[in-house]
């Protein structure tokens, strides 16, 4: 159950180290602060330029998607946390025509209960129609369900989805961000297995660490263990190829993948955001972004495009 509490507390660190970055300028998003209360600490400049490469680099990808579906597609965020996504696109008018947000009920019922209190965030669930049903964890509206469940269990995450009306038959995109590292690797399997089996045309976009054998590794694992927070998943999280493997193991056609060191290169904006704040110890962030990563994995039988990822 410790475990468990502190899992479900790295939720609120990843939400105020966004806040406070978009409070600094890094980029902008208006309804991270209605989710999360001002915290106390000031983060160091490499944690909020990670945070940027992080939130841009996985922007580009959710955006890139629903183009080249034309919006005609669905997305299932699994360890939600207090991603703002969904009002975001809405914003851009890129809505997929369902978004499903998954994560353990103590977090889902704090989302619910900043949505309840805040128009800004209510009016875009409600869209036209205005129909949301709403209890304590859980949100079903006509574009927008938030849901709660355990990863650990596939038949839960199944009944879910299949509430929050779940059709295969449309191309899915399925995030994970910072999640899966905390679930244990044959859980995961079976929920990749599933999908694999399930949706004929789907990415998954897993944003998490990489790298973690060596020494910077080995620290940011004792650290969380000191927490009570245990990396239950860090076997795939070797190298590159373990994470890719993953997925093809899993019954997916293929998987690929970049580091944040080699994607925080391509991003457009860095120019801006490295004069926002000056920043001495560069060889920390290399460091750090080189121990996180995002890969894609996919199922395009029609030849879509979705193996093709770019970050300009
Ligand atoms: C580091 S936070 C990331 C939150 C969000 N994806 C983001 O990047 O801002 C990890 C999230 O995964 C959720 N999570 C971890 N293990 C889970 C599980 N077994 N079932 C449901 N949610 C889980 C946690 O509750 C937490 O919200």
């Amino acid at each position: 159950m410790a475990n468990e509490d502190a899992v479900r507390a790295t939720n609120d660190d990843a939400a105020q180290c966004k806040r406070f970055a978009v409070e600094r300028g890094y980029w902008e998003d208006p309804y991270i602060s209605l989710l999360t209360t001002k915290g106390q600490a000031r983060h160091a400049p490499e944690i909020n330029r990670g945070y940027y490469a992080r939130v841009s680099a996985m922007r580009t990808c959710i955006q890139r998607f629903i183009k080249l579906t034309d919006c005609k597609c669905q997305i299932i965020n699994l360890g939600a946390g207090f991603d703002t996504t969904y009002w975001l696109l809405k914003d851009q008018q890129l809505s997929p025509k369902n978004y499903v947000e998954v994560d353990f009920a103590m977090v889902t019922s704090r989302k619910c209960h900043q949505i309840r209190r805040n128009e800004m965030l209510l009016k875009s669930i409600a869209g036209e129609d205005g129909e949301v049903k709403m209890s304590k964890t859980e949100i079903h509206a006509t574009d927008y369900h938030l849901v709660s469940a355990n990863l650990r269990s596939l038949e839960e995450v199944k009944g879910k989805l299949t509430e929050s009306g779940i059709d295969t038959a449309l191309p899915t995109l399925f995030v994970t961000e910072c999640v899966l590292v905390y679930v244990d690797t044959e859980s995961t399997n079976k929920v990749l297995k599933w999908i694999a089996d399930s949706f004929p045309v789907a990415l998954f976009l897993n944003y998490e660490q990489v790298n973690m054998t060596d020494r910077f590794g080995q620290v940011m694992i004792d650290n969380l263990k000191t927490r009570d927070c245990v990396l239950m998943g860090v076997e795939a999280c070797t190298s590159m190829d373990s994470q890719k493997h993953r997925f093809t193991s899993q019954g997916w056609q293929g998987a690929d993948g970049m580091d944040m060191s080699q994607i925080y290169k391509c991003l457009p904006d860095i120019h801006r955001i490295e004069h926002i704040e000056f920043m001495d110890e560069k060889e920390l962030l290399d460091q750090l972004l080189s121990h996180y990563c995002i890969v894609w994995a996919w199922k395009d039988p029609h030849d879509l495009g979705l193996c093709d990822m770019t970050f300009t």
